[in-house]
Formats: structure tokens, sequence, C-alpha cells
């Protein structure tokens, strides 16, 4: 029987431009996801989405079959591809830690469950644990893939939508105030705001350069002008710089008027409180909406109609994945004080063994100790990944059947232990 290296060949490159333009191998590669994401060929999009590979120094991998069939996409076309770059995400307390970042994971549909994802998947692991990072992380198409590689849901997002009959107002009045922008002039106030944003939040992820595209009042895929595109910004009560913006598009459904928002970043709560005052208060809106709202969002107690705020969806959002559990368990901040021992289960190895987590101080030091050791509590790798970031208490997980508990008490001081000092949830897709 054939192996996978007789009929296939991984190769793995930078993308780059000739002229301007993604390169041959670089545009096939690119052409090649999308068609695994059902999207057009535009080459608009395909240039954009190399210029910002590029600008965040994705490293893109491709599998290529050897012998293509006559008359079928060429050698030039990879029948799966992978992308793997660095960004930070905090972990919490402000602790940015470099991850290894995946994308653009496609396999063609003549090619699926022929162990492609698989063979990807556990090469570039490899090599980014290799290369020293303790965390890795996606966003998932689908929930029921990427257990089995230990990735584990670590925050989530909503879609949310704001019934109106009349401008609505607040509970308590924000201070500063908000003015309108145009959007190509957020390009000298996003992205402090969003650094801004991204320190304080635990699970944020650093974003990619194309979204300067969007701070630009470019469309984001296209770099073409987004004519529908307005913006705001807060400015807080001192007069300092803007500590929040929105950008929004109004879009016409049926007799409905919907402003919908395209991002909303605001690390403070007068700016978050600020932007919503005043997206309440534009005149000629039936409802607003918002696809990247927090599961734990101040804005439904801020309302003095809480009822006009409706969930219109909720889904997991970043997944995580550790490759050094010993570091990045010590990278992030505690909440009191405790000693654990975790035993995980960890099926390509990574994270399997047994830890001894001491924390004080708001720090902890995590390290390997022997199997003997008596756990206080038992888990899969995907499961540490989700206990790790702090958005799901231990508690829930050990209901969910996901946590055995081998000493009275050990997943409350877990809950306690990891919980975060501020709701875990980040504004970044990937
Ligand atoms: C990080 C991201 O980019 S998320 C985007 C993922 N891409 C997509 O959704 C695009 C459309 N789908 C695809 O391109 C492909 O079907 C992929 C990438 C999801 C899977 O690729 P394949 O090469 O078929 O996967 P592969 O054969 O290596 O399967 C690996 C394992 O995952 C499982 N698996 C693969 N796809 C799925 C799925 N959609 N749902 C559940 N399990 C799956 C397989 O059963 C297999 O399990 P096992 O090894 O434990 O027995």
């Amino acid at each position: 029987m054939a192996s996978f290296d007789d009929d296939y060949v991984v190769r793995t490159f930078s993308p780059s431009l000739v002229d301007g333009k993604p390169d041959p191998a670089t545009a096939a590669w690119l052409a090649a996801t999308r068609i695994g994401f059902h999207e057009d060929d535009d080459p608009d999009k395909i240039r954009e989405s190399a210029l910002g590979a590029i600008d965040d120094g994705r490293v893109f991998s491709g599998v290529y079959a050897r012998t293509p069939v006559a008359g079928s996409l060429g050698d030039d076309w990879p029948v799966g591809t992978y992308a793997g770059y660095t960004k930070s995400i905090n972990v919490g307390g402000g602790a940015l830690v470099d991850s290894y970042l995946i994308s653009d994971v496609t396999v063609r549909a003549t090619h699926r469950r022929r162990g492609m994802l698989r063979h990807l998947m556990t090469d570039r692991l490899a090599a980014a644990a290799s290369s020293g990072h303790s965390i890795a992380a996606l966003t998932a198409s689908e929930s029921t893939i990427y257990r089995r590689f230990g990735f584990g849901p670590a925050t989530r997002k909503r879609s949310i939508a704001i019934e109106r009959a009349a401008p609505f107002s607040l509970l308590s009045a924000p201070s500063g105030r908000v003015e309108m922008a145009t959007p190509s002039s957020l390009a000298s106030v996003a992205p402090r705001v969003f650094a801004a944003f991204h320190s304080v939040t635990p699970g944020s992820v650093d974003r990619q350069g194309q979204y300067g595209n969007l701070y630009n009042g470019l469309d984001y895929e296209t770099a073409k002008p987004a004519r529908a595109l307005r913006a705001a910004i807060h400015v807080p009560a001192d007069g300092g710089p803007a500590d929040g913006y929105v950008i929004y598009s109004m879009v016409a459904e049926g007799s409905l008027s919907v402003l919908k928002i395209d991002d909303l970043v605001a690390p403070t709560r007068d700016g978050f409180l600020g932007l919503w005052d005043f997206l309440g208060s534009v005149d000629l809106v039936d409802e607003i909406r918002w696809s990247k709202a927090p599961v734990e969002n101040p804005l439904l107690h801020a309302l003095t109609g809480s009822r006009t705020l409706e969930t219109k969806g909720e889904s997991d959002h970043v997944w995580l994945r550790l490759l050094d559990a010993p570091a990045a368990l010590s990278a992030r901040p505690y909440s009191t004080d405790g000693s654990l021992t975790l035993r995980v289960h960890d099926k390509l190895g990574y994270a399997e063994g047994t830890f001894l987590l001491d924390a004080a101080d708001g720090t902890g030091h995590a390290t390997r100790i022997g199997d003997n050791a008596p756990a206080a509590l038992e888990l899969d790798a995907a499961t540490l990944a989700t206990l790790y970031l702090g958005g799901v208490p231990a508690t829930l997980l050990g209901s969910a059947g996901l946590v055995a508990e081998h000493r009275a008490g050990a997943l409350l001081l877990a809950a306690r232990l990891f919980a975060q000092e501020r709701p875990v949830y980040g504004v970044t897709d990937f």
C-alpha cells in the first residue's frame, strides 16, 4: 500500500510578492484555502491575504500531490493548507505570552479524511514546541475537530441584537464624550486603543496586519474603500487620547434599519459605556447588532430596558493548546494562594504527566513531578487548556465530567486559583 510520502510532499515556505503581486506558490496556496472555505477567487482578496500574511510573518505549509491527475489542479496547488505564526495572547494580569497561532487549515474535498490535517497538525505543533512556544491557539470552523489534538475552547463570543423602538439610555451616565470620526482617521487611534484593550483583557489575541485595512476605512478583505463604514471615538473626561472606538455600518433589511457593529474596542468602562450611549442615541435605527459581544456583558446591566437585548447566538471563539505546561502555567497570575497537583493525559505527549502548581501572592510556579505523586485533579490536555485561561471555572468543568477530583475541595480551589480579574474575552478573529 502506498504511504503518505509516496503520494504527497509537504512544502513549508514564507509567502512573498513579485512586482507587488503574490508569487505563484503564494497565490496558489491562498487560492486553495479559498476553495476550502467556499470563498471566491477574487485576486484583490488573494493579494490582501498575501500582504497580511507577510505582515504577520506567517509560514505556509502545503501538502502537494506528487502526481496530480491530468486535467485537475496542477502540482503547484496544495491539496492541504496550514498557516502558523506568532502573536501574543493575554493570559491574565497583563502577561502577554507569544503564542503559536494556526489559521487557514483546509484539505481539498477530494483528499479529505486521509490524515492530511493530522499530518500537518502533528508536524507543525512539534516544530512550534521545539521553537519554544508554550501555547498554541486557533479558532475552529467546527467544534468537533480539535480536541483530539489537545485544543480546548478557552474564550467565547456572543451575537447580540438590541431592538429599539426609540433611542435608548443607560442607567449610569458615562463620563467623557463621543465624537464621530472618518473611518480612515482611525489609523492613528485604533492600534493604540486595541493595544490598551489587549494589555488588560485576559483571552485577547493580538491582531493580524490585515486589521489595518479596517482602521483605514477600507474593506478588510479587498482594501477597496468601504464607503458604508462609519466611525466614532470616545474621549475621556480629562481630554486625554481616545479610549474607545466603534466602526459600524447601516444595513437595510426589508423595512428594518440595522446598525451593524463591525468593530468595537474599548478598554475602559467609560469608553465602553460611552460608545453604547452614543450608539443608543443614533436616530433612524430599529436594531443594533454586534457579533463579538462578551458573554459577561456590562451593557445588559447598564441598559434601562435590559429585555431589549437579545442573545442571538453564542459560540466558542479561541481554542488553546498547552505545548509546555509548566512554562504556560507559570506565566499566568493566580487569584489566591494554594497548591494543586494536576495529572494530565495528552495523546500528543506535550502536556502528559503530573504537575505541581504552587501559587502565592498572585504568581504561580509549576513543575513536572513524578507520576507516582497523588494528584488532586485529573484531566486531559484539552480540558487543561480550557481551565488554563480561567474563562470556565474548574467546578463547572468538573460538573461536565471533564475533571476528576481526587482530593476533596480541589475543584473549588482550582476555580479560585484560575479565576481572572476581568472577564475572559477577545475581539480578534484569526
Ligand atoms: C484552524 C482552522 O483553520 S479551522 C478551519 C478548518 N477547515 C475547514 O473547516 C475547511 C473545510 N474542511 C476541511 O478542509 C477538512 O475537512 C478538515 C481540515 C477539517 C479536515 O481535514 P482532513 O484531512 O479530512 O482530516 P484528517 O483526515 O487528518 O482527520 C484527522 C482527524 O480529525 C477528524 N476530523 C476531520 N474533520 C472532522 C470534522 N469536520 N469533524 C469531526 N472530526 C473531524 C478525523 O475523523 C480524524 O480523526 P482521528 O484521527 O482521531 O481518527
